[in-house]
């Protein structure tokens, strides 16, 4: 297997097995792979694709002008390796697109002899190699059977259900996946505003539902708002592919209002702390932080909000200090 990267940086790294991101297993997987001369990476895009029989695209996504998923990258690789894919090989995008994007690169490659199929990522940061040999599920979607089935073959070793689908439904699975966790934890969080205004305890409360086989228990801890890079992003691409299709979708614009507002009342919960009222300001106030991820377990940092990013210099002005970037 051959990974490309435009990041030189990232290239000269993971050649040398080092691994910049948290993700337990991920080191001694990379380090086994390349010691046995089965991983390679480079930043030659089109060196990597040359003797490929299949491509995964598995890149950036993130959200664009007004909302929308930003595929310029996608775009921009499509338009990389369209003349250097070998006759035959299957291109398959595992990035997490609106609908239409398999239909889109499979014009941008303009390949009758390459077959393009969606095969979206269900994986947690900080779990992803755990997550990716044990999925709950494979969702492929491709118009092309013989395509679908070739990569389907890849996942031959894994125990998990196989979803074979056409590539609108395996495109809009991924974002429904992200709207339904989404959902389910802006209901576990205001759920806890009101369960605090009737001194309620909401971790009784819900223990108490999620023991119902139809509800579940998973994602239902109440916490500061859901965030990281892809709730956000996805929820907002999903809206947007909604309103330009001219589909109202009330759950999912409330979904993530409700996110807004708690991250509003959780400041003017601290400020309420430290005996400022009112307006919620917390002008003045010398705050710790500990744990600037958007969860436990892993370092990405890049939800993390524009004032925390400040230079240190800059950062003790405004008397807010980041302390860790991760908690276990
Ligand atoms: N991070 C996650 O846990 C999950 C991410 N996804 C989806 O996977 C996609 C990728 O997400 P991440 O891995 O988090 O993004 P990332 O930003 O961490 O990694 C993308 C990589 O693509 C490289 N890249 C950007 N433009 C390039 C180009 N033109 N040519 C070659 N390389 C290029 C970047 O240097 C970077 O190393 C997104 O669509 C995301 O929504 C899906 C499930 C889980
Ligand atoms: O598309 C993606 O990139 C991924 O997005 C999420 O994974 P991830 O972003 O790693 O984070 P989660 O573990 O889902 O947590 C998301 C947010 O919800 C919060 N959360 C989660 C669970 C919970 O019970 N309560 C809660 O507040 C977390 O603190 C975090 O801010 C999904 O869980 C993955 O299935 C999906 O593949």
């Amino acid at each position: 297997m051959v990974c490309a990267d435009a990041d030189p940086h990232k290239v000269d790294r993971l050649r040398e097995a080092r691994v910049d991101i948290l993700e337990p297993a991920l080191p001694e997987t990379v380090r086994d792979a390349l010691d046995a001369a089965r991983l390679d990476f480079t930043g030659d895009t089109a060196a990597a694709v040359a003797e490929a029989e299949v491509v995964f695209l598995c890149l950036p996504t993130p959200m664009g002008a007004g909302g929308a998923a930003d595929l310029a990258a996608v775009e921009a690789v499509a338009a990389q390796i369209r003349d250097v894919l070998p006759p035959g090989c299957v291109v398959v995008n595992k990035s997490t697109v609106p609908v239409g994007t398999c239909e889109r690169v499979a014009a941008l490659l303009g390949r009758d002899d390459v077959g393009v199929v969606s095969n979206p990522e269900f994986l947690r940061e900080g779990r992803a190699v755990q997550d990716f040999l044990h999925p709950d599920r494979i969702v492929i979607g491709a118009a092309d059977r013989d395509a679908a089935r070739r990569v389907a073959d890849l996942y031959a070793g894994l125990d998990a259900p196989l979803v074979l689908t056409d590539p609108a439904s395996a495109e809009l699975t991924k974002y429904a996946a992200n709207f339904f966790l989404a959902m389910k934890l802006s209901f576990a969080n205001n759920l806890a505003t009101v369960c605090d205004r009737f001194g309620a305890d909401i971790n009784d409360v819900t223990e108490g539902i999620g023991r119902d086989p139809r509800i579940g228990s998973a994602f239902l801890r109440p916490g500061p708002g859901w965030g990281g890079s892809c709730l956000p992003k996805d929820t907002h691409a999903l809206l947007t592919v909604c309103e330009l299709a001219g589909v109202d979708f009330p759950l999912l614009r409330a979904t993530i209002e409700t996110n807004v507002t708690h991250q509003q009342q959780l400041v003017e919960r601290v400020a309420a702390a430290c005996g400022r009222g009112g307006d919620g300001s917390l002008h003045g106030v010398r705050l710790a932080l500990y744990g600037l991820t958007f969860k436990a377990g892993t370092s990405d940092l890049r939800d993390l909000p524009r004032t925390l990013r400040r230079p240190a210099a800059a950062r003790a002005r405004r008397r807010t200090h980041g302390v860790r970037p991760c908690v276990a």
